[in-house]
């Protein structure tokens, strides 16, 4: 019985898209897939927690992760650092099972160089005007935080060219599904499957 290396699936998307929204649907709903939790340097948001949302660290403690080489991608953003721990992600795949980094542009371009087989998805407002509603709507960020998140969001979008997927979160519903429908659509690729079928071939009956 041959153990399947579980699917790695990149979730990126300007800021406010609702990545954070969809992922949480999706982990209701669907059991089976693995989130990866990321390091950063930035302050927890109000009802955000620690090890859940993310592992909130001073800029020391996150160079060191960067020294032991411990994490996989990291990248600043918005003048933070956020990186995915690189061992987590490797021993989820290991063990068969599926796993989601909820990240930005530049560190998803480097996991593609790690993990050429990864599935990248880009999630997108239905329009820009949507999206800077939804951040304002969020009520987490201050004026300037607000221009600096649309300017990043304007040179994110740029980067779609680079993903397998381009998911529209219209309707959280519909967005939870079409992600959904690509992930079911993976896990059937038949690259998945030959190198055990032809093992499969070989054996005597
Ligand atoms: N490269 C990288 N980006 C991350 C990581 N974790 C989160 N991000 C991204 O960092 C950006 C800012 O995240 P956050 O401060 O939570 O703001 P939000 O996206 O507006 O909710 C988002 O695009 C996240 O997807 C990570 O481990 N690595
Ligand atoms: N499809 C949607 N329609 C309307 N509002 C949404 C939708 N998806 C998310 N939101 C709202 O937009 C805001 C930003 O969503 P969030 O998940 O925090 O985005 P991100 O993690 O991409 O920064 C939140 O207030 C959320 O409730």
């Amino acid at each position: 019985m041959f153990v399947q290396k579980g699917l790695l699936i990149v979730l990126s998307g300007p800021s406010g898209v609702g990545k954070g929204t969809v992922c949480s649907v999706l982990r209701k709903e669907q059991s089976d897939i693995v989130y990866s939790v990321s390091a950063t340097t930035r302050s927890p948001r109000i009802g955000e927690v620690e090890g859940i949302n993310y592992f909130f660290k001073t800029r020391e403690a996150f160079q060191q992760m960067i020294q032991n080489n411990e994490l996989l991608e990291w990248a600043e953003y918005v003048g933070n650092y956020y990186g995915t721990p690189r061992r987590f992600v490797e021993e989820t795949i290991q063990q068969g099972k599926d796993i989601i980094l909820e990240i930005e542009v530049q560190g998803a371009l480097k996991v593609k160089q790690t993990y050429p087989e990864g599935i990248f998805i880009f999630l997108i407002p239905p329009s820009l005007a949507e999206l800077k509603n939804r951040i304002i709507h969020r009520g987490t960020e201050n004026d300037e935080n607000l221009i600096r998140r649309m300017n990043a969001a304007k040179e994110e979008l740029k980067m779609l060219k680079y993903y397998d997927y381009a998911v529209v979160n219209d309707e959280i519903s519909k967005a939870v599904k079409r992600i959904q429908a690509i992930i079911e659509a993976e896990r059937l690729r038949k690259e998945r499957i030959l190198p055990y079928y032809e093992q499969w071939l070989k054996e005597e009956l």
